[in-house]
């Protein structure tokens, strides 16, 4: 089946999916050149829009990207756009050379730093390897300091591909990053991401790889059917704990993204009455396990604010032998390990603290990427796992990985944790599929605090939530 082009350009490449999309293109009778041309010229394209005819520099190294470089600066000068390269090594690919011959305009050494514009960073893309050289660090820094805007072209120089490290220290801010071909992990993984400014992306008419990491893109939300009733749009259970505060921020997202029903299950009555009623939240007070036997329950959340003693850790039992769909969160993830099966399918949200934690309970060696460890987590808890921070990242048991784009740091305050599990945990009882309902919940938060703007609280964000879904209807 052909996938819409805004899906396959959502998926996220390594350096070696990337060399074989390129090499399957060359199969099918594109010249590495004819690609570079593409690329260069896409990359150019943006280049020139941005500078408006103010000075660019372009700084080219050995291999392909600067290649590249060599192709942004002749769209530019036969755009008229006064531009000069600085080579800083000589051309080392076939396809570099070309490009090299091809540009008939200024070229210096990069011995003397040109001041201007724009700075156009075409040093090394994804065959970086090592670290940059001193002498190469410098030029990137000082051409980055001496002008007023500065463009990666498919990576900053220095960053590593597969895993965004920077393999230099203090490696210039990055004012737009223009991905060729596809995204790679650098581009939406901490720290690098954060220093890569605006991204854009080159389509070179790369295809769908198999398994690769997808973009989280915006969902699409339905309003309810004409027929719609409130059990049917789906009854989602909160199980409350020890702090009841942080199951109501769960509930109040929750009430206003999908779920047609949300009550409060409170296993503790004495717990149930310091609660601040919401007048549109159900409470129900009772023992746990006539709480949760209610046949009509499409999904429930348990972990924000439970607590984790021996009465927390019955409430897990109780409620992962109920066979519903479930969201644990929070001290639930504190309590979990192999010794409690998950019966239904389940999503695990963790930080990086409950991640850890759940690594130990698991056997699980706390080593690589965030996004192996998370793969390994889901793989061995059979759970769709979001494993959070500033690079959230969504993976379910058979390994489909959904990376999202940085939201606002605005949400690295208390109580958004909750906020989140409770708006996936209103899709999942909506419609019980977890990859996407945790999908939607990362989104869902990432808009409603966009739409929050700076210094929000976490019930704001809760209360913003209704209207992310809103922006998202189809
Ligand atoms: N292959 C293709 O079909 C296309 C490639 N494109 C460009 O090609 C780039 C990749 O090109 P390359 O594989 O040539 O790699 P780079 O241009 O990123 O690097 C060139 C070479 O430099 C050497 N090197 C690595 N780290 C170094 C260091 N720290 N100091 C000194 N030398 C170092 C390595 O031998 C590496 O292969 C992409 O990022 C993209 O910009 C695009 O033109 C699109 C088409
Ligand atoms: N710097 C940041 N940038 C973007 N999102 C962040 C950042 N820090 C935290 N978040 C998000 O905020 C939420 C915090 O959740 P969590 O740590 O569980 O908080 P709490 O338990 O206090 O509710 C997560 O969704 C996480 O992805
Ligand atoms: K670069």
């Amino acid at each position: 089946m052909t996938q819409p082009r805004d899906v396959t350009l959502s998926q996220i490449l390594t350096v070696a999916q990337m060399r074989a999309a390129e090499d399957e293109l060359v199969a099918g009778g594109l010249s590495v050149e004819a690609l570079m041309e593409v690329a260069g010229r896409g990359a150019g394209e943006y280049v020139r829009r941005l500078a408006a005819g103010r000075s660019v520099t372009v700084l080219c190294g050995p291999g392909n990207n600067g290649g590249d470089g060599y192709v942004i600066a002749r769209h530019l000068m036969e755009h008229g756009n006064p531009v000069t390269v600085v080579a800083a090594r000589e051309p080392a690919t076939a396809a570099a050379i070309n490009a090299r011959h091809l540009f008939e305009g200024n070229v210096t050494d990069g011995h003397v730093i040109v001041s201007g514009d724009v700075f156009v960073d075409c040093l090394f893309g994804s065959g970086l390897s090592r670290a940059l050289p001193e002498d190469l660090l410098a030029l990137v820094k000082g051409l980055s300091a001496a002008h007023h805007l500065t463009v990666a072209v498919d990576l900053p120089s220095g960053i590593e591909s597969d895993s965004g490290a920077p393999l230099n220290h203090d490696l210039p801010q990055n004012d737009v990053t223009i991905a060729l071909g596809a995204w790679k992990q650098a581009h939406w993984t901490m720290p690098a991401c954060a220093n890569m400014g605006v991204l854009r992306l080159v389509d070179i008419g790369v295809t769908l790889r198999q398994n690769a990491p997808r973009l989280l893109l915006r969902p699409r939300f339905q309003a309810p059917a004409p027929d719609a009733h409130k059990y049917r749009r789906g009854l989602l259970g909160i199980v409350s704990g020890a702090m009841p505060g942080a199951s109501i921020l769960s509930a109040t997202a929750a009430l206003r993204v999908g779920a047609g029903y949300v009550k409060l299950l409170h296993p503790d009555s004495r717990l149930a009455a310091c609660v601040a009623p919401l007048p549109e939240l159900v409470t129900t007070a009772g023992a746990i396990d006539d709480l949760v036997s209610d046949p009509r329950l499409a999904a429930l959340l348990l972990g924000p604010g439970l607590g984790r003693d021996d009465t927390a850790r019955r409430h897990l039992e109780t409620v992962v032998t109920r066979g519903v769909p479930t969201v644990l969160d929070a001290d639930a993830l504190m309590l979990l390990g192999p010794d409690i099966p998950l019966k239904a399918p389940t999503i695990l949200t963790p930080h990086e603290g409950e991640m850890a934690a759940l690594e130990r309970a698991f056997l699980l060696p706390a080593n690589g990427t965030r996004l192996h460890r998370a793969k390994a987590l889901a793989k061995q808890a059979r759970a769709t796992v979001v494993l959070k921070g500033p690079d959230s990242i969504v993976v379910d048991a058979s390994g489909r990985v959904v990376v999202a784009p940085r939201a606002s740091s605005w949400l690295s305050s208390a109580g958004t944790g909750d906020v989140l599990a409770g708006l996936i945990a209103s899709r999942l009882a909506v419609h019980g599929e977890t990859l996407r309902a945790a999908c939607e919940g990362v989104w869902l938060h990432g808009e409603a605090a966009r739409l929050c703007g700076p210094a929000f609280t976490s019930n704001e964000l809760a209360q913003a939530a209704g209207r992310a879904l809103a922006g998202a209807l189809a």
